[in-house]
């Protein structure tokens, strides 16, 4: 009794003090909370910081080259985690990203460290090395002066090595060349050097070399930072300008966004204004990200910052916010254009989910603003969204950030690149507000007698190999109906190859049959080349005559023999067997082009039970019912969900 009654006690004093600092502010509350949980860090930052003693700076490399595992040293080095802390890859928060193993999301972390007894701030973005990913590269460094270019010494300079550093060069970034992993036994760091020499150009003399995981030369490179790479070019006298390079929602704070301060000065209360809209706001949260939050009161010209604006704050990515008082005729905008290379139908599993899955999807596309969205419907599905993607795993990885982030399960058609067409007497037509349309959904593609052109959308990929298989990755690059454009090499063991290839040939397994063939050591990438006249057509799938609409494709006609053979084998294996026959067939403009046929059969779960236990086998039953919810129905045809993603692939 009495232990209840001290309970009782110790609950009613933490609800009093609870509704204390609630009612004085709730954000400051939140403050307090996120203080007390940073204990460890440093104490809230008053101080205006010297922009001389600013740097801003990504990693980039191409996948695995060990981009966060330099990320936790540089965390170690400037005090930020322990040495030897359990947890790696510390800035690759998400589920997603532990469970794979790859970053995707481009991440922030600002660190003190000093040098020559200065302290300067450096604020590192640590970035994805995947192609699909690619814009979150683009996005960071648009708040950065230079960048660590990170070269594996084992396997040297491959694809996306190339990209990143275009990229770098295009945006007139001060380069540092890095090798990594030269603890391995097989690093070779003089060949790369010559790589990186013959490619680029880079002074070997300038190339540093580490080992991230050992922490070797980590220290050197710090320095190297703060020495090579100048401060923002930014002036903290004049009005506020920042420009938004990420988002995301918080539940209390409503949405959070990272800013890069361009002019001027921010403080908590401050009065704001985004330049997208009219209406004023003002600074709720201030912080600095060391990754965790850390509240500061004032930021200056030249930071990267996070602020919010309250519950009902705006803010998206490339939006620029400003004071009051900014002169708007003086701001130049640039667009960042996000090409979409995927595009698929997203539906809820039933439309009482529909509200659930929008919120999910809109809270979901501010962390990831290289997602475009536009509402769908279909009269199977319902109503849905159509939605651009950088690839198939972004594609994957957004799907399972709504699952695991949201709790939003959804249904996605198979997945179409878009193609153009050129319409005959658009004028007359009034669906077509044009003559040249794109089309990012098959089915919406108009009748062919209908269609002049039809376009396809090209890139130019770029594959670095050993010489040794020139042979097979030509092969594959015709097969996939690819043009060669000239080599060039890279040193005398490998070769870099350029291709003009269809996106469609590309998207799917492209890059798994690469590495096969190649026995994992060649590496792809590739850039946008605009659309190109092609021949093609509408392949629909039908089902014992009824159309499955999230199985239809737009195909090369020089495929579609083969593809409609492909689909119809490979649904053959995938659809389980049923309680009717079932013809499964590809049908291109009423002419049936391959066709399977799936017997008839039911699976007896409980067939190998032998009287016994009765909860035994209502256990089977039920399992067996579950399985059935994760099913798509098509005319009384049970269709597994992964199904229109899985059959795409050879
Ligand atoms: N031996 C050795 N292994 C390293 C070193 N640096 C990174 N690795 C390993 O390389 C693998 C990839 O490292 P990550 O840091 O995840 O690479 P990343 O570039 O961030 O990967 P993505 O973000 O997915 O592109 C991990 O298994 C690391 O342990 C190093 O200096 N030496």
């Amino acid at each position: 009794m009495l232990k209840l009654l001290k309970a009782t006690m110790v609950r009613i004093h933490r609800i009093l003090v609870f509704k204390k600092y609630y009612a004085y502010d709730k954000t400051s509350f939140l403050q307090r909370c996120i203080i007390k949980r940073n204990s460890c860090s440093e104490s809230v930052n008053k101080v205006t910081i010297d922009k001389d003693k600013i740097r801003n700076f990504s990693i980039v490399a191409h996948v695995d080259h060990g981009k966060s595992t330099l990320a936790d040293r540089l965390l170690e080095l400037t005090g930020v985690i322990k040495p030897g802390t359990e947890q790696t890859q510390v800035l690759d928060q998400l589920q997603v990203e532990r469970e794979r193993g790859i970053t995707v999301k481009a991440v922030t972390a600002s660190l003190n460290y000093t040098y020559e007894n200065k302290t300067y701030l450096l604020n590192l973005i640590d970035t994805p090395g995947h192609v699909d990913f690619s814009n979150e590269v683009v996005r960071s460094v648009t708040a950065c002066q230079g960048v660590i270019l990170l070269v594996d010494a084992n396997e040297g300079v491959q694809a996306q090595t190339v990209a990143v550093h275009s990229l770098a060069k295009r945006n007139n970034m001060t380069i540092i060349p890095t090798l990594n992993k030269i603890d391995l036994p097989r690093a070779d760091p003089d060949k790369v050097k010559t790589q990186l020499k013959s490619l680029f150009n880079f002074d070997p003399e300038t190339v540093m070399s580490i080992s991230a995981k050992k922490g070797w030369g980590v220290k050197e490179l710090l320095e190297a930072i703060i020495k090579r790479i100048p401060p923002p070019p930014v002036s903290s006298d004049g009005h506020f300008r920042a420009h938004i390079i990420d988002t995301w929602h918080d539940k209390y704070r409503g949405v959070l966004c990272l800013a890069y301060i361009h002019s001027g000065k921010i403080q908590i209360g401050q009065a704001v204004k985004w330049l997208s809209e009219t209406k004023q706001q003002t600074v709720k949260s201030l912080a600095l990200l060391r990754p965790k939050e850390e509240p500061i009161d004032e930021a200056t010209a030249g930071q990267v910052v996070m602020v919010g604006c309250g519950p009902k704050g705006g803010g998206s990515v490339g939006d620029q916010l400003l004071s009051t008082d900014y002169p708007l005729k003086e701001i130049s905008t640039s667009t960042n254009h996000v090409k979409h290379m995927v595009y698929a139908g997203i539906f809820p599993a039933d439309q009482s989910q529909h509200t659930l899955l929008s919120d999910a999807i809109k809270k979901l596309a501010l962390n990831d603003s290289a997602v475009s969205m536009h509402p769908d419907s279909s009269p199977a599905l319902g109503q849905g969204w159509r939605v651009g993607f950088l690839g198939l795993l972004h594609l994957d990885v957004f799907t399972q950030r709504l699952l695991q982030e949201y709790k939003a399960e959804a249904i996605l058609t198979a997945p179409s690149v878009p193609y153009k067409v050129k319409v005959k007497g658009a004028k007359i037509i009034k669906q077509y507000k044009g003559d040249e349309v794109i089309i990012t959904n098959p089915l919406l593609l108009p009748d062919p007698n209908n269609i002049e052109e039809y376009y396809e959308p090209f890139v130019i990929g770029t594959i670095i190999t050993p010489v040794e298989y020139i042979g097979p990755v030509t092969t594959l690059c015709l097969d996939r109906r690819g043009s060669p454009l000239p080599t060039s090499a890279v040193d005398d063991k490998n070769t870099l190859m350029q291709f003009i290839l269809p996106l469609s040939e590309i998207v799917v397994d492209f890059h798994d049959t690469l590495k096969s063939i190649t026995s994992g050591f060649a590496s792809f990438d590739y850039q946008d080349h605009g659309f190109h006249p092609s021949a093609l057509a509408r392949m629909d799938i039908l089902l014992n005559g009824v159309l499955v609409e999230e199985l239809s494709t737009i195909v090369h006609v020089s495929r579609l023999e083969y593809n409609a053979r492909r689909l119809t084998e490979k649904l053959k294996e995938m659809i389980p067997r049923q309680m009717v026959q079932v013809a499964i067939q590809a049908v291109v403009g009423g002419k049936v082009y391959a066709r399977e046929t799936l017997k008839a059969y039911r699976k007896d779960v409980t067939a190998k039970l032998y009287g016994g236990d009765v909860t035994r086998r209502k256990k089977l039953l039920k399992q067996q019912a579950e399985g059935k919810k994760k099913m798509r129905s098509v005319a009384n045809i049970k269709i597994p969900r992964n199904t229109f993603i899985d059959v795409l692939k050879r």
